[in-house]
This record gives C-alpha cells, sequence and structure tokens, in this order.
C-alpha cells in the first residue's frame, strides 16, 4: 500500500525571522527509504527547517529537491500532492470526528476531486468517498487503529492519537514523511509501539525525517543523524560517529550551561 520512498536534497537552506537566523545555509540529502534524525538544542532551527521543507514557510535562500525536482517555490498542497507529508509538533487530531474521518480528511487534502466536488454532489464524489473511505481503513490498520476507527478521536489515548496523526499523514500517500518530535510527551510504552511502527514504515521503503529529543530513541531508529545548531548543520552522520562529534557534544554542553546560567 506505500509508495516508494523519494529521496530528498536541500541545499543552502535559509530562512531569518528578523535579526534570526533560524535556519542558514543548510544542506541535506536523505536516500529513499532512509530514516534521518534531525537533533539540535532548543532553537537550533528544527522545525523551521520541516517547514521550508513542507512549503508552511518560504525559504530567503536555497533549494530543496524532491527526487531531483526543485519544490521549494511550490505551495504546501503541491509539494503534498507530490509526496511530502509533514507532521508538526502542534498537530492536533479533530477531537469531534471519529479516528476514520480524521484520516479521510487527510486523503480529501491530496485527492483531485476533493472538497469541491463534495460541495457539489457531483457523482464523482460519492465513487471517491468510497475509496477514500477504502484507504483511510487501510491506514488505521497499518497503524493499529481498526478497533478505534469508530470512535470520537478526542476520547483516543495519547498514543492512539499520535498513530492517528500518522494515519492521516499516510492517507495522503506520502513518498517522504516529516515527523517532528513523534515521542514527545508519551509514555515508555508507547514510544515503544511508536518506535515498533516507525521501523514498520521505514521496512516499507518511506523516506523518514524525524526530530526527536529523546537520544534512546533517535539512536535505535535513525540511520543516520543531522545535528542543528543556531541554523547551522554542524554534524551529519552515522549515529556512533555523531555521538561521539566534539562539535555536537560541544553544542549540547553549550547550551545546557546556557539554560543553567539563565535558570
Ligand atoms: N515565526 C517566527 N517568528 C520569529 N522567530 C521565529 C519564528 N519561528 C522560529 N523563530 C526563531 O527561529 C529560531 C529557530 O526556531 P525553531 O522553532 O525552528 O527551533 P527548534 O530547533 O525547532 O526548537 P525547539 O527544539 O525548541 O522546538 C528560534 O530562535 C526561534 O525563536
Amino acid at each position: 500500500m506505500m509508495a516508494a520512498g523519494a529521496a530528498l536534497d536541500v541545499a543552502g537552506l535559509t530562512r531569518a525571522f528578523g535579526g534570526v537566523h533560524a535556519v542558514r545555509e543548510a544542506g541535506l540529502h536523505v536516500a529513499p527509504g532512509e530514516v534521518r534524525a534531525v537533533i539540535g538544542p532548543n532553537g537550533a532551527g528544527k522545525t523551521t527547517l520541516f517547514a521550508l521543507i513542507g512549503g508552511q514557510l518560504a525559504a530567503d535562500a536555497g533549494t530543496v529537491r524532491l527526487d531531483g525536482r526543485r519544490i521549494d517555490r511550490l505551495p504546501p498542497h503541491r509539494r503534498a500532492g507530490l509526496g511530502v507529508a509533514v507532521v508538526f509538533q502542534a498537530a492536533r487530531v479533530f477531537t469531534g470526528l471519529t479516528a476514520r474521518e480524521n484520516v479521510m480528511v487527510g486523503a480529501h487534502a491530496v485527492t483531485a476531486a476533493g472538497f469541491v466536488a463534495a460541495a457539489l454532489r457531483l457523482p464523482v464524489h460519492h465513487r471517491e468517498e468510497r475509496l477514500i473511505r477504502a484507504r483511510a481503513d487501510e491506514c488505521l490498520a497499518r497503524t493499529g487503529l481498526t478497533a478505534w476507527a469508530d470512535r470520537p478521536a478526542g476520547e483516543l489515548p495519547l498514543g492512539q492519537q499520535r498513530a492517528l496523526q500518522l494515519a492521516r499523514a499516510l492517507c495522503g500517500r506520502p513518498r517522504l514523511l516529516l515527523l517532528d518530535e513523534p515521542a514527545s510527551g508519551l509514555r515508555a510504552a508507547e514510544r515503544e509501539r511508536l518506535a515498533g511502527l516507525i521501523a514498520s514504515l521505514r521496512a516499507d521503503g518511506l523516506t523518514i525525517l524525524l526530530v526527536e529529543h529523546d537520544v534512546a530513541f533517535v539512536m535505535r531508529l535513525a540511520d543516520r543523524i543531522t545535528v542543528l545548531h543556531l541554523g547551522r548543520v554542524i554534524a551529519d552522520g552515522p549515529p556512533a560517529r555523531v555521538r561521539a562529534d566534539p562539535a555536537v557534544i560541544a553544542a549540547y554542553l553549550g547550551s545546557t550551561v546556557e539554560r543553567r546560567a539563565a535558570a
């Protein structure tokens, strides 16, 4: 059911907010089917980087390529149509809709007929609706949520709500999935389940970018790690090498000292 993972190439990507250089000349290459973790101290630019790739923010400079095709000037829905899905940390489920309806919304966002046909009640809409419902049920099954399909999303435990956000993203048939702190706030058992789910998506060949503060989670899941500090990429490589990198250790120690000093 999964589309093949796409390659992501980012070069010279830059975005400032007033005088704050949130992302500065960032570059990374992510191979198809890779799980890439993006880590860095608070304010390093991780969420901004994701928004620049997803198109929610426009870059001041630089390029983003999906399988070699430039997407950095496209609006978010066009990038989504090409297979880029971003699940932001602040993303919420629609608590009043059922789990299935939440996932169906994800599919509507990228279907051709979409909401216009729905509003006009065109025949194409009914056919599409059935297809989307079937697709939503596949995505619910894929994320272990079949038993929750008809429950209001607000009644789902937090771990299942995270899985639901993933299911909603999967419904758009992504080829590149960006997850901003998917494990934050989850208990150990829920983290385990989520890690298993992400590993199984990787096994299907999906390319995944992951921002995560839980180092153990990252070390276990990621093929490679990119480290951002003050908007710049300061390290990039396999987990064991990045963990031992003096520049990475200094960046984290520095930010810890700054936080202590500020406290
Ligand atoms: N919309 C905005 N307006 C102004 N400044 C912003 C905006 N978004 C981000 N910034 C600033 O850009 C820098 C990078 O922020 P960003 O949220 O990308 O970091 P982050 O690595 O995701 O941080 P965290 O780990 O705390 O989530 C920070 O200094 C932040 O204050």
